[in-house]
């Protein structure tokens, strides 16, 4: 495949995804794609669906429903829903973080990531313990595990760190050395869960750096699950907003900013902040479309947080199907999306009066 051809498909297909847990349906007929070379962003309230989509993309789940492909730069294809997961990261070159750090706290630096190429060196020993000795093929590809490891250290800026153990960093820098560490699997797609989460300003920035470093020096595609906006919107190229499971929204930073659903969503209609993100957008047009009035039984709309309401805050279950079904009125964006509906329907009682 040429570049270009390379670069205008997608690396990622998501199609009509859907994942139950018993009743609970966590991503209900989900589908975006993400570009080659590109950091896509996958954002959303808390229990959204957003780190249930990952573990279907690496293995950790099943889809209930739905296709996941995954195309390298060679042009293969691999439907990732039907790949055993540990084959996943080898054959289809998608590596991922999480949520909790899981790093190897009692190695040094350069152990944590010489164990994350542990496939490509047991290859290398053809699974031998002669290999391990003696094969001139292991001992070059040992030496390149090492320059590759020093490589991303250096990258991560932590390479004078290389020798101490891993749980002796900040928190910030053991976030970056779990992205070195699955960078030194090679992967075509980075999944990274949250890699913000509890870092200072300054550490963020650093880890923005490492992310923009990543795609412009590797051409390695992101795809980012984050809540803080000051990452998503400085480093995204495209965003893709889950509500319930379910797509809202779906474009660039910018525009994904100033959707109305995206804002309803994470704010909940007519709570206090709604104002001041509004200000920020600079859309009095969207003010006036979020003017729906509140449910109090259901969402976040007591709350300011912006990422307020929990899932099981704002669903009921209901007897008759066995199902939990998303009650009415509890997505902020449907919401939106009614009241747009709404008007569209409203007849134009301003020209009657006219006449
Ligand atoms: N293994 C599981 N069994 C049952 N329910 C699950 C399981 N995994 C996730 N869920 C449910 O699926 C929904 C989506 O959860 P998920 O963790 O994907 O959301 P999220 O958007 O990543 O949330 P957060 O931002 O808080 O991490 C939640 O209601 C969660 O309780």
């Amino acid at each position: 495949m040429s570049d270009a051809a390379t670069m205008s498909t997608p690396i990622l297909k998501l199609e009509h995804l859907s994942m139950k847990f018993g009743g609970l349906v966590a991503i209900g007929d989900l589908s975006f794609e993400a570009k080659r070379g590109e950091i896509t962003a996958l954002i959303g309230p808390n229990g959204a669906g957003k780190t249930t989509v990952f573990n279907c993309i690496t293995g950790f789940y099943k889809p209930t429903e739905g296709m996941i492909t995954m195309t390298r730069r060679d042009g293969s294809t691999h439907l990732l829903e039907r790949l055993p997961n540990h084959e996943i990261p080898a054959k289809a070159k998608v590596a991922r973080t999480f949520q909790n750090i899981r790093l190897f706290s009692g190695m040094t630096l350069l152990e944590n990531l010489l164990v994350a190429q542990h496939n490509k060196l047991m290859l290398a020993s053809g699974y031998t313990i002669l290999g391990l000795l003696g094969f001139s093929g292991y001992k070059r590809a040992a030496a390149e595990s090492v320059e590759l490891a020093k490589y991303w250290l250096e990258k991560a800026d932590l390479i004078d760190r290389a020798d101490d153990p891993a749980g002796d960093l900040p928190y910030g820098a053991q976030r970056r050395l779990e992205i070195a560490r699955a960078m030194c699997t090679e992967p075509e797609l980075l999944c990274l869960d949250e890699p913000a989460a509890g870092l200072n300003p300054r550490e963020s920035l650093a880890l923005n750096e490492l992310l923009m470093g990543i795609r412009a020096d590797t051409g390695t595609s992101i795809l980012l699950i984050e809540h803080d906006m000051s990452v998503v919107m400085q480093i995204s190229d495209h965003v893709v907003v889950l509500e319930y499971g379910r797509k809202i929204s779906d474009g660039d930073p910018s525009s994904v900013r100033s959707d109305p659903k995206v804002i309803a969503a994470y704010l909940g209609v007519d709570d206090d902040e709604v104002g001041d993100v509004l200000v920020e957008v600079g859309d009095e047009q969207v003010i006036e479309e979020l003017d729906v009035a509140p449910d109090p039984e259901h969402g976040p709309g007591a709350s300011s947080s912006m990422f307020a309401g929990s899932v099981s805050d704002t669903i009921e279950h209901s007897d008759e199907d066995e199902r939990i079904a998303v009650s009415k009125g509890a997505s902020k964006a449907a919401q939106v999306e009614a009241k747009e509906a709404r008007s569209a329907e409203a007849p134009d009682t301003t020209s009657k009066g006219a006449k």
